[in-house]
């Protein structure tokens, strides 16, 4: 996986996406999740894939192991790059869904990467302690990283606030952490909760991160784009 920034294509149609698209001269990281996938399904995947887009196909899957185990088998033929479940399913589920992409994956083909999810970024401390009934953040944080490294996954969806209780917890090199809650200084946190910057982002170890509405809601996406990337590398703009 090439570009650090994963654009997340929060639109409901395809005409908005490729209007959204059309507006770059460059091949994208892009995140499809289910606002799009539930409107516009497969087939649109396989088009955004032959624009020579990568995919984070962020779908959060949670059910029981077999449930998951054959949704996965069929993610993995669409030729995404990169796909999730909620660590919530728990150690069973996340290695159902292991086997389900690595049974799924056409000959020849390379697996797309599988994360979970820790805590939503749009949680804070305050509601898992009180809703969830668990002690903090994170120590449920911790928990699920470990487990799901444990579960022999690839990485975690977590707040780049949040990288270094992950990397403690799971030591692995190589565990990728795919961090949203990215908010340039102007921007509102919106329904975000454990937001930062691109740069304090990787600052903070990030290997990804995913922007939406900053870039998909500015006026020219393109240039903030350019501004998130040229933050990403240290350049000031
Ligand atoms: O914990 C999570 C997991 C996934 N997301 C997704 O990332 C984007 C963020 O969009 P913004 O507009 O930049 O807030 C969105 O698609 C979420 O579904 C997340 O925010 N937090």
């Amino acid at each position: 996986m090439t570009s650090p920034i994963i654009i997340a294509l929060d639109y409901s149609s395809r005409e908005e996406v490729m209007a959204f698209l059309n507006q770059f001269n460059q091949p994208l990281f892009v995140k499809v999740g289910m606002e799009l996938f539930y409107k516009e399904g497969p087939a649109f995947i396989k088009e955004i894939k032959e624009l020579g887009h990568k995919i984070f196909l962020d779908l959060k899957l949670h059910d029981i192991p077999n449930t998951v185990k054959q949704a996965m088998k069929n993610l993995a033929k669409l030729d995404v790059d990169l796909v999730n479940v909620h660590a919530a399913g728990g150690s069973k589920m996340m290695k159902a869904a292991l086997e389900g992409l690595v049974e799924g994956t056409p000959e020849g083909k390379q697996r797309p990467l599988l994360i979970a999810v820790t805590q939503l970024t749009s949680t804070s401390n305050e509601q898992v302690v009180e809703e969830q009934g668990i002690s903090s953040l994170t120590t449920s944080i911790s928990l699920y990283a470990k487990l799901t490294e444990e579960s022999g996954l690839d990485g975690v969806v977590c707040s780049p606030l949040d990288v270094e209780i992950v990397r403690e917890a799971a030591k692995g090199e190589g565990f990728v952490t795919v961090t949203p809650g990215i908010r340039l200084a102007e921007n509102s946190a919106d329904d975000q909760v454990r937001i930062t910057t691109p740069a304090k982002a990787r600052e903070l170890g990030s290997n990804y991160i995913v922007v939406g509405r900053s870039i998909t809601k500015s006026e020219n996406p393109v240039q903030t784009y350019e501004k998130i990337v040229s933050q990403w590398e240290g350049v000031t703009v």
